[in-house]
């Protein structure tokens, strides 16, 4: 039976590259990218949510210059095998986190892959602190209480939760997230830092410094950093954990049970990075051994989907992977993502520091001719605009 095909919507009919978009996304700068760069832009505006492999393949069709996808998508070499059968060889998630692309296939079908990176830092730990003061204050279980008619009045043992002043926050994986969250917390609550990461977090170490000696100047206590070597020292140290590595082969389940025993009794551990990195039916079987222990997660190991029972926990707070979903920072994607495609389409180098894409999100000035980050551009040997030259 022939199956109707997935509804789009077209820009610039007759721009000489074809490249799909198989989601709407806010803003309209970033259809004025791939529009001024000559393409032709169909957005596909199916409603539903997760598209699949063959959706995709039939939105790529026989002609496709470029593509800006999903998280949720599965890229691999089918994908990419298809987009290079159409003549196509831009690729961009709109998304700094790109394991649900599989790199290696894009290369080897020649394509470069895009990814967001820098806009979504602020956004992101901003949520991570929601979240974990919404888990140390017990914010959600309250406002449920509140909704449900049991407020009968004011009592001192009422939803007592945790004092962030003065504890440890644990950062596994202090990037450009991890250490944005940090500083969060740091600046905000006065919490001393202890970080697990492969490489130094230098900046968030000197922001330390200098901001507990900056307490101590004011007669206040200072805030100290620690930087550990396993993974476990943080475990065993932190009152909250927060979680901001990328999702990889080395951080699959990195919290598992056996880890999750070494925590606080009364710790909190915050997930938003990506789901795989806990165990969450360990996490689910924790969490009802250990009531006083909180969970804040905004993104899942199956997502959409939960562990059984997860829903049921009153001290797990979950909310569905919207880290990023700030306005600023969900059109900034969409304008890095279409600046990827369109500036590989158009033949541009790649921008030389993926940590400073700022002057892409400047909406009073032209974007600079590169593609903002392309995290293949080494084993594709595309040229990278370096900075003598800008
Ligand atoms: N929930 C959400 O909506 C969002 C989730 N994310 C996730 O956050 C991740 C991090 O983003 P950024 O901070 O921009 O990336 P980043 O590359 O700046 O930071 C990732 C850090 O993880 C560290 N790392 C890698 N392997 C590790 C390991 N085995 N153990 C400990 N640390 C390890 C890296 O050295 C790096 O410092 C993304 O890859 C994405 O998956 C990002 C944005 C929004
Ligand atoms: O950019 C990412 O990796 C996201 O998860 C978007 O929210």
């Amino acid at each position: 039976m022939a199956t109707s095909p997935l509804s789009v919507e077209v820009h610039n009919p007759y721009g000489r590259f074809r490249v799909i978009s198989t989601k709407p996304m806010p803003g309209s700068r970033w259809i004025n990218i791939l529009v001024d760069a000559g393409c032709r832009v169909e957005v596909c505006t199916e409603k539903k949510t997760i598209l699949s492999v063959a959706d995709i393949k039939e939105l790529i069709g026989s002609k496709c210059d470029g593509v800006i996808g999903q998280l949720t998508e599965d890229w691999g070499d089918e994908l990419f095998a298809a987009l290079k059968a159409a003549g196509g060889h831009a690729f961009s998630n709109m998304a700094v986190g790109y394991n649900n692309v599989n790199v290696e296939a894009a290369t080897r079908n020649g394509v470069a892959v895009g990814n967001t990176p820098g806009v979504l830092t602020e956004t992101t730990a901003e949520l991570a602190a929601a979240l974990t003061l919404a888990a140390a204050r017990r914010v959600v279980e309250a406002d449920s209480f509140m909704r449900a008619g049991k407020y009968d009045g004011w009592l001192p043992t009422l939803f007592i939760g945790n004092l962030l002043k003065g504890q440890t926050v644990g950062i596994i994986g202090a990037g450009r997230i991890g250490s944005a969250y940090a500083r969060m917390m740091v600046e905000g609550f006065k919490m001393n830092v202890v970080y697990y990461d492969l490489y130094q977090a230098t900046r968030l170490e000197k922001f330390v410094t200098a901001y507990g000696k900056f307490l101590e100047s004011q007669g206040e206590s200072p805030v100290t950093w620690k930087r550990v070597s396993t993974v476990e020292d943080v475990l065993r140290l932190a009152d909250v954990v927060s979680l901001h590595p990328v999702l990889d082969k080395t951080t699959y389940h990195l919290i598992n049970k056996d880890r999750l025993a070494l925590m606080k009794k009364t710790a909190i551990i915050v997930n938003a990075s990506r789901g795989p990195i806990i165990d969450e039916v360990a996490l689910v079987q924790h969490l009802q051994a250990n009531p006083e222990f909180r969970a804040a997660l905004d993104v899942f190991e199956d997502e959409p989907y939960m562990k059984p029972g997860l829903s049921d926990l009153p001290n797990a707070v979950v909310v569905p992977h919207i880290a990023s979903a700030s306005k600023w920072t969900r059109e900034g994607m969409a304008t890095l993502a279409a600046a990827n495609v369109a500036g590989k389409l158009k033949g541009c180098p790649v921008w030389h520091d993926a940590n400073n894409v700022m002057p892409f999100l400047d909406e009073s000035s032209k974007p600079p001719a590169a593609s903002p980050s392309i995290v293949n551009a080494k084993n594709l040997g595309l040229k990278i605009l370096t900075a003598a030259k800008l």
